[in-house]
């Protein structure tokens, strides 16, 4: 499938705001990503675009967690994060799966550099309201755009595991799409893509199921107060609301399985679920 091939030098023309933008990879769609995701990630660097890569990594936590007898709880969402917990955390999100992520993008030709949210205070973070029920927990309240562009500028594109510092040198376990969220902030960039496993924020609509083609931030609230949207999609709507507030126009939820998506996503074609600001 070629359409991110054709589309890549039109998409940099039409990412407004700059020719930045944040992808969010999360560990349920990381194995199933095929190939031509990655070839597609390269031509689009090629064509001058600059994608900046945040990705999660839960199954891959909670298989390792297994193994070595420990049982994933989830408060809201968030992980609950002992230090023995983040010890596995780290390992698995800025060892296996970042090099994993650098190692596809070299193999189909393109240049990355993998840093968690710890390296050059990427991801500065404090501990998130909930702490005494989820543990070691951040949320962003710095990011260092200076490192982002100057890896950018050195023809790498940065994939950034979400694993944040506080100024006291402790460590927290960020949800990737919250890290996402702060870093599309933080970078002002106009658009942050969410490539996950399903096709966009689905909603039974008459007994059937229909990928909604955009969604404004009541219906969002709506559908989580009526158990619509659950579990892993709310992180990922709150992080789309919480941007949509400042500098980023647009965030689209699609699947990362479907081919040529990324290039379809920056062309403008209707594609997955846009949420976007209110004029
Ligand atoms: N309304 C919804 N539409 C689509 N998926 C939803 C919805 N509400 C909850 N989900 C769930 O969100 C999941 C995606 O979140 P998650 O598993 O955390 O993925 P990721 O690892 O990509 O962050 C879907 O597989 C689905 O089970
Ligand atoms: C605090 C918290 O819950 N952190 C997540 C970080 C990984 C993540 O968010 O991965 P996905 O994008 O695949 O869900 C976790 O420990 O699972």
């Amino acid at each position: 499938m070629t359409t991110a091939v054709n589309s890549a030098p039109d998409a940099a023309g039409k990412l407004s705001g700059g020719r930045m933008f944040v992808m969010k990879c999360g560990g349920s769609t990381l194995a199933e990503l095929p190939e031509s995701f990655f070839g597609d990630l390269v031509k689009l660097q090629e064509s001058g675009v600059q994608p900046v890569i945040v990705h999660g990594g839960g199954p891959a936590i909670s298989e390792n967690l297994g193994k070595l007898g420990i049982e994933s709880k989830f408060v809201n969402g968030l992980r609950y994060t002992s230090e023995e917990v983040l010890d596995v955390v780290e390992m698995v999100l800025s060892g296996s799966i970042n090099k994993m992520i650098v190692r596809r993008i070299a193999k189909s030709g393109g240049k990355a550099l993998g840093l968690s949210g710890v390296d050059g205070g990427l991801l500065q973070a404090k501990p998130v309201a909930a702490s005494h029920e989820v543990g070691l927990v951040g949320e962003v309240t710095g990011v260092n755009a200076d490192l982002v562009g100057g890896v950018l500028d050195l023809g790498y594109m940065p994939v950034i595991a979400p694993v944040g510092v506080g100024p006291d040198g402790q460590r927290y376990n960020i949800n990737a799409d919250t890290a996402a969220g702060s870093v599309a902030s933080e970078l002002g960039v106009s658009k942050m893509i969410v490539v996950t496993d399903v096709p966009g924020i689905m909603k039974t609509v008459n007994g059937e199921k229909r990928v909604l083609e955009t969604i404004t931030v009541q219906q969002i609230e709506d559908m989580i107060l009526a158990g619509e949207i659950y579990g892993g999609m709310i992180p990922k709507v709150r992080a789309a609301v919480d941007c949509i507030s400042g500098k980023v126009k647009e965030v689209v939820i699609v699947n990362g399985a479907e081919p040529g998506v990324l290039g379809k996503v920056l062309s403008g074609e209707k594609i997955g679920t846009r949420i976007v600001r209110m004029q």
